[in-house]
């Protein structure tokens, strides 16, 4: 039987360009991904969002826009993660290094796809056309993906 784990993961968008984040440590290190985490008890999934994206970028914002929705599942885990994805155009701050990630811009033509997790160039460009997905993912390991299945939605 499956269990499944609630996370976010929040992408900043400009006209031009995007937010990324280098991770440090932990889950996804090396790799340049969104800002986000596990929600915690008590937290709304927008909560958990918009404080994951503080505390990673020091970026605050009202505005999150729910875009996405991907479950990932690993060979030989029983654990599914069920990352809630957001977009935002609207934020306050300066983008500022945290203990876990490194923010730095990229044009939208030069998004670092071969840094990034391998199911990220499949959604992304969805994302930042604004349309609304619904994804599954089945690694083997954290570089393979065996099985996918990626859907526009209306709503997610
Ligand atoms: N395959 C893939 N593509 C894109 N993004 C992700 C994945 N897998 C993922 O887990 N993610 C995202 C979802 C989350 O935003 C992060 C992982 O969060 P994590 O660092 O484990 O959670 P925190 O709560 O910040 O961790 P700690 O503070 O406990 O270290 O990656």
């Amino acid at each position: 039987m499956f269990t499944s784990k609630l996370l976010t993961l929040v992408l900043v968008v400009q006209p031009q360009r995007i937010l990324l984040g280098m991770k440090k440590r932990g889950f996804g290190v090396g790799r340049w991904n969104g800002f986000g985490g596990k929600v915690q008890p008590g937290e709304t999934i927008e909560e958990a969002a918009k404080r994951e994206l503080w505390e990673e970028s020091g970026l605050t914002t009202e505005t999150l826009q729910k875009i996405g929705n991907i479950k990932f599942e690993f060979v030989g885990s029983t654990e599914l993660l069920d990352v809630h994805v957001f977009r935002t155009d609207v934020f306050k701050g300066d983008p500022t290094e945290s203990e876990e990630m490194r923010p730095e811009w990229f044009a939208l033509d030069k998004i670092p796809y071969d840094g990034m997790w391998p199911d990220d160039y499949l959604w992304l460009p969805l994302l930042l056309q604004k349309k609304k997905f619904q994804a599954y993912f089945k690694f083997e390991g954290h570089d393979k993906i065996v099985d996918y299945t990626l859907e526009e939605v209306e709503d997610v």
